[in-house]
């Protein structure tokens, strides 16, 4: 199905100089993420707005508990990308290609944004002020099984610590793949065009595993700058490359791990982290 078009969304005054921003489709709980989001922002006193981009079945009781958190509602369309018999790493990842729309929210300069699985527990407004012209995001790990599709997997060399199995570049003739960012917490900077050229681009290339975070990295090669995963503690990092996190600098934690639970071994490393529950 191809993606819907794009609604002319011109800004009517000089855009605000920025907002947070999450993505919320369905009726499931995700909602009850984004009031968390809501609170840990409220908590760190972040001088910025949350926005939440809505699909159109997210239920009206859901909206009203984020309107009743001072959240700015923004609905917008789904986005669709080209039929195709691509596996999904995860089935539900092909609505998340919708996340697209949030460069159509020329309304503001800056967005900072954050999946609804996302805790912000230090304040970092500073992220508002990085240097324009750039896609900042914090680099993934690829030890995870949701990977297994990919030669990295297999290989077992992860951007994370390319020196405990180097990439086979002469065996397989080609370079090791290029940064890679997790998609759930990126700066961007919204602009009509750049949504433009995100859906004409979008309509001619086929989906991948892992949807729309694979599409914003092919994107964005160019202009990717990682910052410190500090920004986006993607869960997995504690047990796979916990040399690489300094917990006392935390600051935004991604609840993103396939296996997270009491049980898992991170839990300690999560209390050390002070994640309370009343953030969730
Ligand atoms: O049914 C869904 C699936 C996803 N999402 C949004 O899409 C984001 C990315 O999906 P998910 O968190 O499942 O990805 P992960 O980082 O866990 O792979 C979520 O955090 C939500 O903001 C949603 O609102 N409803
Ligand atoms: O639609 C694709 C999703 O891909 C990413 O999640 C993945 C990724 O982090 C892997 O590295 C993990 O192994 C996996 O568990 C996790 O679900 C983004 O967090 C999410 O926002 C979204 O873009």
């Amino acid at each position: 199905m191809a993606p819907m078009a794009l609604k002319g969304v011109a800004a009517k005054q000089a855009p605000a100089k920025g907002a947070y921003v999450t993505f919320l489709a369905g009726s499931g709980d995700y909602w009850k993420g984004v009031v968390g989001l809501a609170k840990g922002l409220r908590a760190v006193k972040s001088a910025y707005p949350l926005v939440v981009a809505v699909l159109p079945d997210v239920p009206d009781d859901h909206r009203r508990n984020l309107l009743n958190q001072g959240c700015v509602i923004r609905e917008i369309e789904p986005i669709y990308p080209p039929e195709s018999q691509t596996q999904f790493a995860m089935a539900y990842y092909v609505i998340n290609y919708s996340k697209l729309r949030i460069w159509e929210f020329v309304e503001y300069e800056k967005m900072v944004y954050l999946d609804a699985d996302i805790q912000v527990f230090a304040n970092i407004d500073y992220l508002f002020d990085l240097e324009k012209g750039n896609f900042y995001a914090v680099m993934d790990c690829f030890c995870e099984k949701t990977w297994s599709h990919t030669p990295q997997y297999k290989i077992g060399y992860c951007q994370q610590c390319p020196d405990r199995v180097a990439w086979p570049e002469h065996d397989l003739g080609m370079p090791p793949p290029p940064l890679y960012f997790n998609a759930g917490m990126f700066v961007h900077e919204p602009s009509l065009t750049t949504a433009k050229a995100l859906l004409k681009k979008l309509v001619v290339t086929d989906p991948t595993p892992f949807a729309e975070q694979d599409f914003l990295n092919m994107f964005f090669r160019d202009v990717y700058k990682p910052i410190s995963n500090m920004h986006n503690l993607v869960l997995a990092m504690l047990w796979r490359h916990s040399e690489n996190v300094e917990l006392g600098k935390v600051k935004v934690v991604h609840y993103c791990a396939a296996v997270c639970g009491p049980c898992h071994p991170s839990i300690s490393s999560m209390q050390t982290l002070n994640i309370s529950p009343e953030f969730i």
